[in-house]
């Protein structure tokens, strides 16, 4: 589910039955990202959603931060 692009972003891509679904998903996922204080880069188009996380203030590196809140946000949907 999520890949690794480069040592810069971890990437994953979530489909929904439609867009009501996908918002509520991008919501639940800015709530974590507020509890883990690390927030995620966000595209929403119709029932799909784009995240990418990456540790800015590390120098935008994949850190911890980015591999705890992916582990986070994949048992939202499981
Ligand atoms: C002070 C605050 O915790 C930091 O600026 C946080 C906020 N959210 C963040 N989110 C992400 N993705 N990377 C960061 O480096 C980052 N830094």
């Amino acid at each position: 589910m999520w890949s690794q692009e480069g040592d810069k972003w971890l990437y994953a891509s979530f489909r929904f039955s439609d867009f009501s679904e996908a918002f509520a998903f991008v919501t639940r996922v800015a709530m974590l990202a507020e509890r883990h204080q690390h927030h995620p880069t966000i595209k929403n188009t119709y029932n799909n959603v784009e995240l990418w996380l990456s540790t800015h203030d590390a120098g935008h590196i994949v850190t911890a931060k980015d591999t705890l809140l992916a582990e986070a946000i994949t048992k939202l949907i499981n």
